[in-house]
C-alpha cells in the first residue's frame, strides 16, 4: 500500500553512522531510523547477540516458560522504577498494552467508569486503532472513524487545562515527556511534575509514551528521569531493540495489578531472539560512562548548532530537546529542507511538527560526526533557498 512517502534514497548497507545507498553515496545518518539504531549499524555486540540466538533458538511460544524474557525484564526492573514488563514488538503495541493496563488497573479497583486518558495535542503514539485515537490529529484520524471511545484532549504542557478536563470518568494521563513527532516539544518540570501531582491527589495513572525519547537518547534511560518524575506506566520502545522490532510496557506492580492470566498476549512478544537483541543493547547502554556520554555529545551537538544559527538567521530559529533527541527550529518548511540536505549534502534528518528538524543521531557518535553534521548544515544553508510559499 503506497503509505509511505519514500524518497530515491535505497539503503542496502550501513557501518557505525553511515548509510549506503543502492548507488554506494554515503549518507551520515542522523536520523537512526527515527530514534531506532540506538548503537549506529551494524555494532557489533548487537549482531553477534541476533546471530548466537538465532542459531540456538529464534521463536517459541509464550505457552512455555522464557528464561531469556525472565532474565531481560528483571534488568530492565533493576534499571527503572517498574516491577513487571510486557514485551511487544512495536511502539503503538506498547501504547496498547499501557492503555489497557491503565483501564484494567481502574476496573481491578472495582471502578470500571474510570476509562478516560487524558492526551494532548500533537501529540503522537502509534497507528493502530487505539494509538490513533489517543493522537489528536485529524491527519491520522480522518476515514477510519469510529474510533475506540474514551480519551479527552488537552493543550499539551498547559496544566491548567489538562486538571480542567479530570472528573469521575479519567483513568489517568497520557503524555510523552518530549513529544518527538509532534516537533521536539520538551514538557515543562511544572507541567509533568503537575501531572503526577494530580495523580496522586484523584487516584489517577500518568501514563508516559516513552517510545521515541526513551532508552537512553535523553542522556538518562528514560526521559522522565530528567524531570524527577516517577510514572506508573511507560511504553518503550525504537531504541530499545537498536533496530530489532522490540517494544515494551513497563509498569509498578500496583498500576499493573488488573493485568491477570488471559488478559492480554502476543505471539511474538518476547520471543528469545528479540531478548537477545534487547539484552545486548542494555549492555551497551548501562556500561559505564555511556549514558553520560550521550549527555556530554548532546551538550556538544547543541552548542555547535547554537554557534551555527546566528550565521543564518534566515532559515534556522533555534534549538531545543535534551541529550541527542534536538528539534532545530526552521523559519520554513522542514520536509523541503530535510529533502535537500540529504539529496544534495548526504545528511539525514528527519522533518517534524511546524517548521522542525529533528536531529536524532545514534547515540554512539563522537564529536567527528557532530562536526561533520553542522558542516553539512552550514554548506546546506549557504545554498538552499526557501520558495516564497514555504
Ligand atoms: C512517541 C511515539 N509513540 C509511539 C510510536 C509508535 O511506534 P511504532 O511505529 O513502533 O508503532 C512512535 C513512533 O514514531 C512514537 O514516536
Amino acid at each position: 500500500m503506497p503509505v509511505y512517502p519514500r524518497c530515491g534514497v535505497r539503503p542496502v548497507r550501513g557501518e557505525g553512522v553511515y548509510l549506503y545507498g543502492e548507488d554506494g553515496a554515503q549518507y551520515l545518518d542522523f536520523a537512526s531510523g527515527i530514534a531506532v539504531n540506538a548503537l549506529g549499524h551494524g555494532h557489533p555486540k548487537l549482531v553477534k547477540a541476533i546471530a548466537d540466538q538465532a542459531a540456538t533458538l529464534m521463536h517459541v511460544s509464550n505457552l512455555y516458560g522464557s528464561p531469556q524474557g525472565e532474565h531481560f525484564a528483571q534488568r530492565l526492573v533493576d534499571a527503572s522504577f517498574a516491577d513487571t514488563v510486557f514485551f511487544t514488538n512495536s511502539g503503538a503495541e506498547a501504547v496498547e498494552c499501557a492503555i489497557k493496563t491503565a483501564r484494567r488497573y481502574h476496573y481491578a479497583n472495582g471502578q470500571p467508569e474510570r476509562h478516560d486518558l487524558i492526551t494532548f495535542d500533537t501529540a503522537f503514539h502509534g497507528r493502530t486503532l487505539g494509538t490513533i485515537s489517543a493522537t489528536n490529529q485529524a491527519k491520522m484520524r480522518d476515514g477510519f472513524e469510529p474510533l475506540l471511545p474514551g480519551f479527552k484532549y488537552a493543550q499539551f504542557n498547559d496544566l491548567e487545562g489538562a486538571l480542567a478536563l479530570i472528573d469521575e470518568h479519567t483513568a489517568g494521563f497520557l503524555v510523552e515527556p518530549i513529544q518527538g513527532e509532534g516537533g521536539i516539544r520538551p514538557a515543562t518540570p511544572e507541567f509533568l511534575q503537575g501531572l503526577r501531582k494530580a495523580c496522586d491527589e484523584h487516584g489517577l495513572l500518568l501514563v508516559l509514551d516513552e517510545v521515541q525519547a526513551g532508552y537512553g537518547r535523553t542522556g538518562k534511560l528514560f526521559a522522565h528521569e530528567l524531570y524527577g518524575v516517577v510514572p506508573d506506566i511507560i511504553a518503550a520502545a525504537k531504541g530499545i531493540g537498536g533496530g530489532f522490532p522490540l517494544g515494551a510496557c513497563l509498569a509498578t506492580a500496583e498500576a499493573a495489578k488488573g493485568m491477570v492470566f488471559g488478559t492480554h498476549g502476543s505471539t511474538y512478544g518476547g520471543n528469545p531472539l528479540a531478548m537477545a537483541a534487547g539484552e545486548a543493547v542494555l549492555d551497551v547502554i548501562l556500561a559505564d560512562g555511556f549514558l553520560d556520554n550521550v549527555t556530554r555529545m548532546g551538550e556538544r551537538l547543541r552548542a555547535a548548532l547554537e554557534q551555527m544559527i546566528p550565521n543564518h538567521d534566515q532559515l534556522f530559529a533555534g534549538v531545543r530537546g535534551h541529550g541527542l533527541m534536538l528539534g532545530l527550529k526552521l523559519t520554513s518548511d522542514s520536509r523541503r529542507f530535510v529533502a535537500h540536505c540529504r539529496d544534495h549534502h548526504g545528511l539525514l534528518l528527519v522533518a517534524a511538527g511546524e517548521n522542525v528538524v529533528r536531529i536524532l543521531p545514534p547515540l554512539t557518535i563522537d564529536e567527528t560526526h557532530i562536526a561533520e553534521c553542522v558542516e553539512k548544515l552550514s554548506a546546506a544553508a549557504r545554498v538552499y533557498v526557501p520558495v516564497a510559499d514555504d
